[in-house]
């Protein structure tokens, strides 16, 4: 079909749907440089390719009239085939529903669970998927309220007092403030059970931006990988609607494991493949340019460079 005058996705045969753009490493400062040239024309051309990856799947349970208070944004919806479902309650239609789907990182398919900024209906919920699903880190990439808008509900305790969020409890143990992030150990119990759950917090990024400097998104990822425990746990990540800074982070923690093995990079790859399993995955060129940008800088060797 042509839809908009353009040839729509499903109308493209298989076998002609680009689904990755390897670069190889030594040439990658040259690539960069092509596709900066004319004001990121190339660029341009290629965030474009991703526009309707992924769009054709279903998203009914999101849909159902009992989940639509739980999802913070009426266009930012959970593919069913990868959604997170929570552990039924004796029934209840919609109980099993939470805005959030498993996307592959480096180490696996199933790596990380990316949903939206805890609504405060929602943030009993956000506490029964961590417990349920057994993550020790979560990694939350906006404030919780940006320019006067809530763009997340304050989901853990305001202090070391211990709250209750259902039937599980939380504990702030210790938190480390750094220039653009905070590191917290919450204590989370259920039962007579406790487990340690490390809190990734970038303070520093605005809501349909990029960091600046890019650098200090490349700092954080290091942050984060050094201290997150390798295990087969889903790290939770999110954001506000659970899309764009997400889906940047993701793939730039993809990429700085992956250059150590291997000599070429598939920016267009990772982020095509995240896009079939949650919509908007990185949101716009800007974010899809800083991947490559943080990338730049580590290749050149930059990320060492102290601040002035
Ligand atoms: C451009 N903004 C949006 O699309 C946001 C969802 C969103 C996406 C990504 C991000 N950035 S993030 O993923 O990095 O947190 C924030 C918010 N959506 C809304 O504000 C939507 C409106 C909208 C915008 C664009 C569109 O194509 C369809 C509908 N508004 C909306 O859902 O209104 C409520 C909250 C009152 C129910």
């Amino acid at each position: 079909g042509v839809v908009d005058g353009k040839e729509d996705a499903l109308s493209i045969p298989e076998s002609e749907i680009i689904t990755s753009r390897p670069i190889r490493l030594k040439d990658f400062a040259e690539h960069y440089r092509i596709m900066s040239a004319d004001s990121d024309f190339r660029f341009s051309e290629e965030f474009e390719m991703l526009k309707h990856v992924g769009r054709d799947r279903s998203c009914a349970a999101a849909d159902f009239p009992v989940n639509r208070p739980k999802n913070r944004f009426t266009n930012i919806l959970p593919y069913d085939h990868s959604r997170v479902k929570l552990l039924p309650t004796d029934d209840e239609e919609g109980s099993d529903y939470i805005n959030a789907n498993y996307i592959p990182g480096y180490n696996s398919p199933r790596e990380f669970i990316v949903t939206q900024g805890p609504l405060h209906s929602t943030r009993d919920d956000f506490w029964r998927m961590t417990w349920e699903q057994n993550s020790r880190a979560i990694v939350m990439l906006t404030r919780c309220i940006e320019k006067g808008r809530e763009k997340c509900d304050h989901y853990w305790p305001l202090d070391t007092q211990p709250v209750y969020y259902g039937d599980i409890q939380v504990t702030i143990l210790n938190e480390s403030q750094y220039q653009d992030w905070t590191i917290s150990e919450f204590r989370v119990s259920r039962g007579d059970q406790s487990r340690m759950v490390r809190h990734f917090h970038f303070t520093t990024w605005p809501d349909f931006g990029v960091p600046d400097p890019p650098i200090t998104l490349v700092k954080f990822v290091r942050a984060f990988r050094d201290r997150v425990i390798p295990d087969s746990k889903p790290v939770i990540v999110h954001c506000s609607a659970g899309v764009g800074r997400s889906g940047t982070f993701i793939a730039l923690d993809r990429i700085l494991q992956h250059l150590h093995k291997y000599d070429s990079v598939d920016i267009f790859g990772i982020v095509y493949e995240m896009r079939k399993e949650r919509v908007w995955m990185v949101q716009n060129e800007q974010q899809y340019i800083c991947i490559h940008q943080c990338l730049l800088c580590v290749l050149e060797g930059k990320e060492n460079i102290l601040e002035p």
